[in-house]
């Protein structure tokens, strides 16, 4: 079919993405009353969160799931829709298994005494100092920025200490929060997060930290609130293959037809934005930002079971393991009332694409021995089991989120980063200054991209006032037919 004779949308601004930054750029400027439309890709809205109601009744988180109280966007959107929350069980004594097979209990948030730990706890400290000095709005004027992100994770932990125990548990670290393994990531990006975040403590713990509560509904109950809230502004099963500037607007080809605005917001991730054709093409800078911004590689398993077993025993089901198990961490994943136990093992990085390139059953029958590892024989026997391999999901392609490859920031990020391309807007949690990577980064992300566009089209208005341009300030929504 000729483009022309295809079904047009119109509206002032697309969104391209249904993630909790589309949706919050898109419910901003609703409430400003600025006629807007989101193109999702999927058959779906929340992205990289999905809950599902397992036929037991019990709901799992398979993507993003907890909150922590610093987490004020999401808190606020959250509370805007009635979305509950409630405490992350962690009741007893956590474990760690090491290498050698050795196990360790403890209570409280983190080890006291074990393998390595004093090197850990200096190092982090370290970490903590260095994070404090960069700048998160502008990370560039960070002082030693190139210094930074000229060194990996890993050759900066490695030029620290050479005590291996250290670095496995710095290893672990890096994999339990980016997904990714020391080597691949940029020692500034580890610190830029840490800022981001409020410190170390708050990327690593529970209680009061960012693993704090988690969404009684699931966590993507607020993002569905939010496109029942937009109704039909929302277009799911909509991918978008390509994007036209010209001088009055945007033009988005989708597999459903054309979409045409005055401008538009990217809340997709890095990985995303390549698979989609730009006339004329993105700058260099942000073509070499998304080149230095791969996707983490992180699986997570339900395992259900008739009640939480491992409480009567003292333990939390809280577990690290080091060593050879594709697991990484495990955490007590029941639901509120407690009527069931859920365990979710959290499968990341280099283990990740070694794990799932096993067929079904070896891939269920070595997270269930490390389920048994951390919390006692009767977790080998699930009365429901369920995986969730990222990379595999065909528009998010990994997760948590994309981290940046040493060089990635001082090449690319001034203008890679999140500076506006024309009429093209960045969102999505990898624009975000706080909680970057994270749901509430993907909230503010999209609060700030519909700002941008807001004041844009306010500068418009006031340099040309008058009737808009044909076919690009319609606040018709036309169905794609
Ligand atoms: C396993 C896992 C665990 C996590 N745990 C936590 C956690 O506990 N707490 C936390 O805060 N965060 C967590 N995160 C991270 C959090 O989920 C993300 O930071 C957040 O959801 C990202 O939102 P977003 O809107 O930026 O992007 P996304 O959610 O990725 O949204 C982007 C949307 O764009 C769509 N899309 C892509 N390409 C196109 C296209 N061409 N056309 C149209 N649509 C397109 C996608 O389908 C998607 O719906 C986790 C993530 C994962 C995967």
């Amino acid at each position: 079919m000729e483009q022309r004779e295809r079904p047009v949308v119109e509206a002032r601004v697309a969104v391209v993405g249904a993630g909790y930054a589309g949706l919050t750029a898109a419910l901003e400027l609703t409430d400003a009353g600025v006629d807007t439309v989101v193109l999702e890709a999927s058959d779906r809205v929340g992205g990289r969160t999905l809950s599902e109601l397992r036929p037991s009744g019990v709901r799992v988180d398979h993507g993003g799931q907890w909150i922590g109280p610093t987490q004020h966007r999401l808190r606020a959107l959250a509370a805007r829709f009635g979305c509950a929350t409630f405490p992350t069980w962690e009741t007893g004594r956590h474990l760690e298994v090491w290498h050698d097979g050795t196990r360790v209990g403890y209570a409280g948030a983190a080890p006291a005494t074990g393998p390595g730990i004093p090197e850990y706890e200096r190092i982090t400290a370290l970490l903590d100092r260095l994070a404090d000095t960069v700048d998160v709005d502008s990370p560039w004027q960070t002082p030693r920025f190139a210094e930074f992100d000229g060194h990996s994770a890993e050759s900066f932990f490695r030029s620290e200490t050479g005590d291996e125990d250290a670095l496995r548990r710095l290893a672990l670290a890096v994999q339990g929060v980016w997904c990714a393994e020391p080597s691949e990531i940029s020692l500034f990006h580890v610190l830029f997060y840490i800022a981001s975040a409020g410190g170390y403590e708050q990327l690593m713990e529970t209680r009061d930290c960012a693993q704090d509560s988690r969404f009684t509904e699931g966590a993507d109950g607020p993002a569905r609130a939010v496109a029942a809230a937009l109704g039909d502004r929302v277009r799911l099963g909509v991918p978008v293959r390509s994007i036209r500037q010209c001088a009055a607007g945007v033009e988005l080809s989708t597999d459903r037809g054309l979409v045409r605005a005055e401008r538009a917001v990217l809340a997709v991730p890095p990985t995303a934005v390549r698979r989609i054709a730009f006339d004329p093409v993105l700058p260099a800078a942000r073509r070499g930002w998304i080149g230095h911004s791969p996707m983490g590689r992180v699986a997570k398993v339900h395992a259900v079971y008739r009640r939480p077993f491992w409480r009567a025993a003292g333990s939390s089901g809280i577990a690290t393991l080091y060593g050879d198990h594709p697991v990484g961490v495990v955490f007590d994943n029941s639901p509120e009332d407690g009527q069931h136990g859920v365990l979710v093992a959290f499968v990341y990085g280099d283990r990740l694409t070694r794990w799932a390139a096993l067929d079904p059953d070896a891939r269920r029958a070595s997270v269930l021995a490390a389920l048994v590892a951390a919390a006692g024989p009767e977790a080998a026997e699930p009365d429901d089991y369920t995986e969730k391999v990222w990379p595999q999901q065909e528009w998010t392609t990994g997760g948590y989120e994309c981290f940046v490859t040493p060089g990635g920031w001082t090449g690319h990020g001034r203008q890679g980063w999140r500076e506006p391309v024309g009429r093209l807007h960045w969102a999505g949690t990898e624009t975000a200054s706080v909680w970057n990577g994270y749901i509430d980064g993907a909230v503010s992300s999209g609060e700030r991209a519909a700002a941008e566009v807001a004041e844009a089209l306010a500068a418009r208005a006031v340099a040309a006032p008058g009737p808009a341009a044909p076919g690009i300030m319609s606040s018709r929504h036309e169905q794609h037919r």
